[in-house]
């Protein structure tokens, strides 16, 4: 009917998605937890409090005996990858579906660039396949997988016009995407004057090459190679190398997917030394489950748990989780990169072949939960830290998210720690059949998952939306933030008092104290 007069529905019947209260729960944040209520209108947090004064038509959610925590952030997938002749199974619908399931709200992806190809046409195609499709808000980390004068101008580039503040590097994909010392000292000096953070893969790739041909010769051809070829001190090496190449550039380092005792060893150490920040990366692999699997006579069980660096030792998780609680490592990630069985049987005759990656992006936060709270290892401030909060920080999008706050982003886990399940592939929601963490009963999983205000996980009901996340430009930090000092020759050239502690302290926030 044409020029019909638009019926004004008065404000308080709207009875419209974008009110929100969530009453009665418990607000959990990395420094503290309340009994308050949260207000949410237009896809932000308004009010925290309680007796809040709030317009019709709201919709509540009762949230007794649930905890009102941040929603995760994930600063490590690969959907949609190629790499090693496959395609990672999950897409960005799929992953980040599967990252809303479990109680996830941002995640941050990686573009690899493949040697010689333009990082900024890279970061245009992965912008392509993500925007349309994620459930939850994205960033994105730039691989630096080669180096020149010309990738130097784009890393600038992706700064200043692209909302990219971190680039990755590889220590081994000898030939893929490694880098050599002298190319590390230069991508780490280029994000130094960007004010970026450069992240790195720590093992030392030119051992992993030589001792997978010297297993391969000897006829060692199965998964058990892959964790033969590369032990955790062939991680270690890599670690140390990696803080005294940033130290020597007076740079921060985000280490990615710490995984070994032998790495959280170096790393410890390295901080006694270390100008700028540290940041120690773990995933739920490393404490979910171990490297037994490996010698499993399934070659789809053992082939799925082949990721880099390898799982490790039965008592490497609890030692993980320790590191976790006591600030050794800062934020637990999930790497997740699955692949289907065809493809990981790529590798059937050749362990280096088998494409590197295994799930986590939805079980990150029930297996820390399960692992690190239910144990007594860590209290929920920390769990919140660990799993939102600090990874917030390191990449400037704290207090935006990470924070149970007036002003942030509604994106949020409301924590039910009684909901019991059974981690199975056949209930999961990624688009692979195999899960790493199968038949671990976890006691403490979402009720409802928020994001940006959207009601998108409700009392258990999964209704995401594909589109609705957008990208994250993340600035670069806050100049006063990042502590960079000018080297002196003077060798007791101690730290000046206001250099923020290598631990992952809130140097990067936006200025926000
Ligand atoms: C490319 C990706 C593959 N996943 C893994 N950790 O093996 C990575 O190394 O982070
Ligand atoms: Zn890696
Ligand atoms: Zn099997
Ligand atoms: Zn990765």
């Amino acid at each position: 009917m044409a020029n019909a007069p638009v019926k004004k529905v008065p404000i308080h019947l709207q009875s419209s998605q974008n009110r929100l209260l969530i009453k009665n729960g418990r607000v959990v944040n990395e420094d503290g937890m309340e009994d308050a209520d949260v207000y949410i209108e237009d896809g932000i947090i308004k009010q925290v409090g309680r007796n809040l004064i709030i317009p019709g038509g709201t919709r509540t959610i009762d949230a007794t005996g649930l905890l009102v925590m941040p929603g995760g952030i994930d600063p490590h997938t690969h959907f949609e990858l190629e790499m090693m002749g496959a395609k990672t199974a999950d897409d960005f619908y799929k992953g980040t579906r599967a990252a809303v399931a479990g109680g996830t709200t941002t995640i941050i992806d990686f573009v690899l660039p493949e040697k010689g190809q333009s990082l900024v046409e890279a970061y245009n195609h992965w912008r392509q396949k993500a925007d349309n499709k994620v459930c939850c808000d994205y960033a994105l980390h730039v691989g630096v997988t080669w180096w020149s004068p010309s990738v130097k101008k784009e890393m600038q580039q992706l700064v200043e016009e692209h909302g990219i503040n971190s680039f990755k590097m590889f220590m081994a994909y000898k030939d893929a995407w490694m880098l050599n010392d002298y190319e590390l000292c230069q991508v780490m000096e280029t994000c130094v004057e960007l004010k970026a953070l450069p992240l790195i893969h720590a093992e030392n790739g030119s051992i992993i090459a030589r001792n997978t041909e010297k297993l391969l010769a000897a006829g060692v051809t199965g998964p058990e190679g892959h964790a033969l070829s590369r032990d955790e001190e062939v991680e270690a090496e890599a670690v140390n190398r990696a803080c005294v190449i940033a130290n020597q550039m007076n740079s921060p380092l985000y280490i990615v997917h710490v995984m070994s005792k032998s790495a959280v060893q170096a790393l410890r150490l390295a901080r006694t030394r270390q100008k700028q920040p540290l940041f120690g990366e773990t995933l739920a692999a490393t404490i979910g489950t171990d490297g037994s699997h490996y010698g499993n006579a399934c070659f789809r069980h053992a082939a799925a748990h082949v990721l880099s660096p390898p799982l490790r030792a039965r008592d490497t998780p609890a030692a993980i989780v320790d590191a976790l609680a006591h600030d050794d490592l800062q934020i637990i990630a999930s790497d997740n990169c699955t692949f289907h069985e065809k493809d990981k049987e790529l590798g059937k005759d050749n362990f280096s072949k088998i494409p590197n990656g295994v799930n986590g992006v939805e079980d990150r936060m029930a297996i820390l939960w399960q692992k690190a709270v239910n144990t007594g290892a860590m209290d929920p401030c920390r769990f919140v830290a660990v799993s939102s909060a600090a990874a917030a920080r390191a990449f400037h999008l704290w207090p935006r998210k990470g924070r149970v706050a007036e002003g942030a982003d509604a994106d949020l886990a409301l924590w039910d720690p009684r909901r019991e399940r059974t981690v199975s592939a056949h209930a999961h929601h990624h688009a692979v059949d195999f899960n790493i963490f199968e038949g671990t009963h976890v006691i403490g999983s979402p009720q409802y998952v928020i994001v940006n205000g959207r009601v998108c996980l409700d009392d258990g009901e999964l209704r995401v939306v594909e589109g609705f996340g957008k990208f994250l430009p993340t600035p670069p930090a806050a100049p006063a933030a990042y502590g960079a000092r000018e080297r002196t020759s003077d060798a007791s050239d101690a730290p000046p008092a206001d250099t923020p502690s290598p631990r992952a302290s809130p140097v990067y926030t936006n200025g926000t104290p």
